[in-house]
């Protein structure tokens, strides 16, 4: 309970509120035995709910283009739970006419993160919006992104599976760059043909574009975050943050490894195997 209240604490008075709220009530917490996590194979196909009557809470992760929006919203057609990706709030944000939305449009269109408030304020009023609606499970894309999302996150959900996708970086590029929107229907197309030699052996890369029907073709637009300058500063920050995040769990293991290697007398080749393991593992 310390952990969840010093979570909740350190977000901004307001958000704190919205999301105890949501949390309570969209989102109600079974009490699973310490450490356990209910396993994905517990919660329903579509129509069919878990015993505490909720369906899936799953997390997409992954850097910009990587297609957790395209995959997050076809799993949530087939589960019957909402996609709520973080990116879409801050898009009908910006799309708001205000001071709010120019101070959203300085930070987004240069490929920066928007702050943990901002973005706790519009996933709680998302989640309330939903629980309205007798929303019952969700599946989230593009958050947490930050150390700070994922501690409350943790504090205050019981999300049941993660997947972080990953993809090669010039392929990255190109998708983002290849990213075009209907603006009538909100499809989400690509028109980027992706054809990557294997490296070192390693197997080919073809990705086909997935082209709108004939109705979307004449309507079709790029969003403005999608320029080659801002998708290279996205993905230089969301690197970043992997790298940082990398750098202090790397950290944290070392201290514990310590510990044990005193407490334990491991041997030395033991725990270089093991540091070695958490570098390769969080890369
Ligand atoms: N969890 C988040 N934390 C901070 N900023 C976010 C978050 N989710 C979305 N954003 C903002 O919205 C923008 C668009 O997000 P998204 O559509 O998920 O893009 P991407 O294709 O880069 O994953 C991001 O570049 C960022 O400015």
């Amino acid at each position: 309970m310390a952990g969840i209240s010093r979570a909740i604490r350190a977000c901004s008075a307001a958000s704190r509120r919205t999301l105890a709220a949501a949390s309570a009530a969209a989102l109600p917490k079974e009490a699973p035995a310490a450490g356990v996590r209910a396993p994905a194979a517990a919660t329903g196909r579509k129509g069919r709910d878990r015993e505490d009557g909720r369906r899936v809470q799953w997390v997409f992760l992954g850097c910009p283009g990587v297609g957790k929006g395209t995959y997050a919203s076809r799993l949530s057609q087939l589960l019957d739970v909402p996609h709520i990706a973080t990116g879409d709030l801050v898009r009908d944000a910006l799309a708001a006419p205000g001071p709010f939305s120019k101070q959203l449009a300085e930070i987004v269109n240069h490929g920066k993160l928007v702050s943990d408030e901002i973005i706790i304020n519009l996933l709680s009023r998302r989640l309330e919006e939903g629980e309205e609606k007798g929303e019952l499970g969700f599946i989230l894309d593009g958050f947490p992104r930050t150390i700070r999302q994922a501690e409350i996150l943790e504090g205050v959900t019981d999300i049941d599976l993660v997947i972080n996708l990953k993809l090669r970086e010039e392929a990255l590029l190109a998708k983002c760059l290849g990213r075009r929107m209907c603006s009538q229907c909100g499809g989400n197309f690509n028109v980027a043909s992706i054809d990557i030699e294997g490296e070192n052996g390693g197997p080919r890369m073809y990705m086909p574009p997935l082209l709108p029907p004939p109705q979307c073709e004449s309507k079709l637009i790029t969003r403005p975050d999608d320029t080659e300058e801002v998708v290279k500063e996205r993905l230089r920050v969301y690197h970043d943050l992997v790298c940082s995040t990398s750098l202090r769990l790397l950290f944290h293991s070392c201290i514990l490894l310590s510990i044990l290697y005193h407490l334990c007398n491991l041997s030395a080749p033991f725990v270089l195997v093991w540091v070695w393991k958490m570098i390769v593992c969080h890369r």
